[in-house]
């Protein structure tokens, strides 16, 4: 017999009580092990086109719906008696007609109540027109449309399209949003096994053993744990001759392809040492929460970059003490002392230049072509700065300090020098914050070339480290990097504005060019709020309305999120959140929100979070971008990098948002305001 389990299942699911969920697994279990065991008590559903629906009993008013036909079963539904019987009354199995790939189909003359082709709001003058009027039948065929559902499909405007969303399979409602921005669907060629078609493996998965069973009901919100794009699975699967990238902008499931990698790469050989990490220990234990459910294989560690680069030190080299950021402060005042130096300066060319790159010979400092650093330096300038950098490391190294970068240059030349690199395969995750020191450790620190090291990231999200051509250090990804155009976390409303935050193209420093655009979410809700106040007051006051209205709508307290750009303006998060009656949490320093209480957290914090409802407040001019930095900043590339960076912060924060997003600032309010306040077309 092959079990699968069905997508609508697990969605079923999560929509009952804890009771009720442990009543269903338990029955679940009992029909993987004998599906005809009489406790199951099963019947068929009489009323249901498709004669191979039957119920199987979970409690006296629970259901599951199999789908039962030859040597294969598929746990199709679950839930209470007569909802049970009625799903199953509309619904079909069928292989579709074009694609070959075996669909659940909802039965269209059973639907009683569809919109599409009521536009009562809408007077029949400006009706905006039919998306798909003239769009050749086989094309909509081809994109999975089942027949039935093709006259819809015909009326549907774009007010309309997404009422469909809960009617036609995810599938072809996808490849329909993408046809309406130009993009034809693809047409593989249809499968001998309807099941193994890419559409139907995202969501019917068979379940191999007992194991596999128990991890998808274990956490069947969590639907990446079984559904995968095919998009998402071909990174997953894929073998790479050298390093590889998957993009994407925020929410298009890039942590996940990361998880199912690295699991895959383990599982694959058991003798292969893999890591999973990121740039953090916060978005460490993230991944390591999210790989639990994928049941993580011992050769297989999870952990934050900075842990396993001193780890490796240690072993290496011995313990090392890194300096505090005070520490290299002073350390560079000291060797500086006297010189005509700007200190803000100074720092910059040590952060950015000397110590980022481990730039240990005065000749290379001399001749370095300055990309990213717009001062001009005379040869005598360059000699001057470079006695005081000898200085400065003479006495770190007195001092028995060494900074976070020489420690992983250092480690990365051990590790090189002893040809004893820990890792077979490396995935990293947020990898466009990664600084060229760590990219030379990881690329030091692996040990094979093909499917060695594979990155996930989205360049529009880098908040914490400079730009740096990849390619310079070895790590060469051009030809083997591709984005991710679902958006599986927030709403078509909530993406769409977000995006306004960000150019449709980014550049790399590599040359390369990421195109942001063609993303589709796959559910809607409402537009998200901008919102411009005379005073703080008044803006705690609507965030605190828009907090209860959220809760009013049966979002939970733990589900919303208030976002603020630095620790700074947490007390303002604060206050919203005492004036909605639910005093919320400030999050610092932790990784997930408290339970039952609203997060308060700064914008860098909020990274590896989503919540169902986020505000963003305190959006001012002079908050973000932070005046502090930009005062700060030396010359006019530091600037351009504040104002990118700061505005990738903004959007990391509003696309944490599933359902619901309210930004807001007290006037002057904060320029990328503006860009958040044009809806733009529709
Ligand atoms: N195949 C899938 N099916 C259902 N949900 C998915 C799928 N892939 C991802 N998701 C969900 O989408 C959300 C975003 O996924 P993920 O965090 O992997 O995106 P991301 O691209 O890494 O986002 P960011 O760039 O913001 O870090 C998560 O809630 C995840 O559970």
């Amino acid at each position: 017999m092959t079990l699968r389990i069905a997508d609508t299942f697990t969605a079923a699911l999560t929509r009952l009580t804890a009771q009720e969920q442990a009543a269903a697994k338990q029955a679940a279990f009992d029909l993987q092990v004998d599906p005809s065991a009489p406790g199951l008590s099963l019947h068929r559903v009489d009323r249901s086109r498709d004669r191979d629906f039957w119920t199987a009993r979970v409690t006296r008013d629970l259901r599951i719906v199999l789908h039962k036909r030859g040597p294969d079963t598929l746990l199709a539904w679950v839930g209470h008696h007569d909802d049970a019987y009625d799903w199953a009354a509309r619904r079909r199995l069928e292989v579709h007609p074009t694609t070959g790939a075996a669909q659940l189909v909802e039965v269209r003359e059973r639907v009683e109540e569809i919109r599409v082709h009521a536009t009562p709001s809408t007077p029949a003058a400006v009706a905006p027109p039919a998306l798909f009027a003239r769009t050749p039948e086989e094309t909509l065929l081809r994109c999975g449309v089942p027949p039935d559902w093709l006259a819809d499909v015909r009326a549907a405007t774009e007010d309309t399209l997404f009422d469909l969303t809960d009617h036609l399979p995810a599938e072809a409602m996808e490849a329909l949003l993408n046809l309406a921005v130009g993009i034809e669907p693809a047409t593989p060629a249809p499968p001998a096994d309807p099941f193994a078609h890419p559409d139907a493996q995202r969501r019917f998965r068979p379940l191999v053993d007992e194991e596999e069973l128990r991890r998808a009901l274990d956490a069947p919100w969590e639907r990446w744990t079984i559904f995968l794009h095919p998009a998402q699975r071909e990174f997953v699967t894929r073998d790479f001759a050298g390093p590889a990238r998957v993009t994407g902008s925020a929410g298009t499931g890039k942590t996940v392809v990361a998880l199912h990698r690295a699991v895959r790469l383990a599982r694959d050989d058991p003798s292969a040492r893999v890591l999973l990490t990121t740039y953090n220990a916060l978005l460490a234990e993230g991944l390591r929460r999210k790989l639990a459910l994928l049941g993580a294989p011992p050769n297989l560690t999870a952990s934050d970059l900075r842990a396993v680069a001193l780890t490796e030190h240690e072993r290496l080299l011995g313990p090392v003490r890194i300096a505090t950021e005070a520490e290299v402060h002073e350390v560079l005042a000291s060797a500086a002392d006297g010189q005509p130096v700007d200190a803000g300066f100074l720092r910059d060319e040590w952060r950015l230049v000397v110590d980022a790159r481990d730039i240990r010979d005065p000749a290379i400092y001399r001749d370095l072509p300055r990309h990213g650093r717009k001062t001009r330096l005379t040869g005598d300038r360059r000699e001057a700065l470079w006695a005081i950098f000898d200085r400065v490391r003479g006495l770190l190294a007195e001092r028995g300090l060494k900074t976070y970068a020489g420690a992983l240059h250092d480690t990365a030349r051990a590790l090189v020098e002893a040809g004893a690199r820990p890792f077979d395969h490396i995935v990293v995750d947020e990898a466009q914050d990664l600084s060229l020191a760590e990219l030379r450790f990881l690329h030091a620190a692996c040990a094979r070339e093909a499917n060695g090291l594979f990155f996930a990231g989205d360049i529009g999200q880098r908040i914490f480290r400079p730009a740096f051509a990849w390619s310079a250090e070895g790590v060469e990804i051009r030809g083997r990097s591709r984005s991710l155009k679902v958006n599986y976390r927030t709403s078509h409303q909530i993406r769409r504005r977000s995006d306004h935050l960000l150019p449709a193209r980014l550049l790399e420093l590599d040359g390369g060019e990421e195109d942001r655009t063609g993303v589709q979410s796959v559910f809607e809700g409402p537009a998200p709020s901008v919102r411009v106040f005379q005073s703080a007051e008044e803006e705690a006051s609507a965030v605190a309305r828009w907090i209860g209205e959220a809760i009013d709508a049966g979002i939970a307290p733990e589900e919303i999120g208030v976002l603020v750009r630095s620790p700074d303006e947490l007390d303002r998060a604060l206050k919203a959140t005492r004036l909605a009656g639910r005093p919320g949490e400030k999050l610092v320093g932790r990784a997930a929100p408290p339970s039952g209480q609203i997060a308060l957290a700064p914008m860098h914090l909020a990274k590896g979070l989503e919540f169902r409802a986020v505000a963003v407040m305190a959006c001012d001019a002079g908050v973000i971008p932070s005046e502090a930095r930009l005062l700060e900043a030396n010359d006019e590339r530091a600037l351009e990098e504040v104002y990118a960076t700061e505005r990738h912060l903004l959007y990391v924060a509003c696309t944490r948002a599933r359902e619901r997003l309210m930004v807001s600032g007290v006037t002057p309010v904060s320029e990328y305001l503006e860009d958040l306040l044009d809806e733009g077309p529709a």
